[in-house]
């Protein structure tokens, strides 16, 4: 680890997320990912909201290893489930990412174009060691597809479609992704206070 440089935790076990928040940070200050300290108990997410659970996510870490921790609860919201999946994304079925969008793809079998609309949906909370927090939210809007489309990203992003362009989140580069995304949202409204970070120490 670099001397000097402001510490943050990112504080998840997706290997997405871990991803895109490190490329979206860059190098403004330190990541250090869970992978590079003694094991933690992942935190029960029992919140009914995205952010309840990032808030909760990133106090839990934060207590545990002592730094400042920023965390992310997200999920896909679809209308024609009444916004289900949500919190629950991430345990909508057992298995892999493809078990879940494929049976997304089976609920939403007959479904007309007009009812497929969904959003993902992304909660950002930013925790100091001194118990501060700080939330941020995005979203991104989008129709579930009728098959799976793309190789890039994680979890719904292949069935996750744009209708003016037709592609799906998992066909678009990293970058274009963070440039639309939930994920990139949060984040742009988070960086002030990540750069904060670097100049707090
Ligand atoms: O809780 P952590 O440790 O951060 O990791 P997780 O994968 O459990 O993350 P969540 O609890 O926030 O659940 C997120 C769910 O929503 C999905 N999801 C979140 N962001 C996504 C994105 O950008 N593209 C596709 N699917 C996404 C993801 O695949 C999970 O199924
Ligand atoms: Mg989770």
């Amino acid at each position: 680890m670099t001397a000097g440089k402001a510490k943050l935790l990112f504080a998840t076990t997706n290997k997405g997320k871990l991803r895109e928040l490190r490329e979206l940070v860059g190098d403004s200050v330190e990541v250090v990912s869970l992978a590079d300290l003694p094991p933690v108990p992942e935190p029960e997410e029992d919140g009914d909201t995205f952010e309840a659970n990032a808030v909760k996510k990133a106090l839990e870490y934060a207590k545990a290893t002592g730094l400042p921790a920023l965390a992310d609860d997200s999920g896909l919201c679809v209308d024609a489930l009444d916004g289900r999946p949500g919190v629950l994304s991430a345990r909508y079925a057992p298995g892999d990412d493809k078990a879940r969008y494929e049976k997304l793809l089976v609920e939403l079998a007959g479904v007309p174009e007009a009812r497929r609309g969904a959003s993902f949906r992304c909660a950002l909370a930013l925790v100091w060691p001194d118990g501060r927090t700080h939330v941020e939210e995005g979203r991104c809007e989008g129709r579930i597809g009728h098959e799976a489309r793309g190789t890039h990203g994680f979890g719904y992003d292949p069935v996750f479609m744009f209708p003016d362009s037709g592609r799906s989140m998992a066909e678009l580069t990293s970058e274009e992704k963070s440039a639309v995304s939930h994920r990139g949202a949060a984040f742009r409204k988070m960086k002030s206070r990540l750069l904060e970070l670097g100049k707090s120490d």
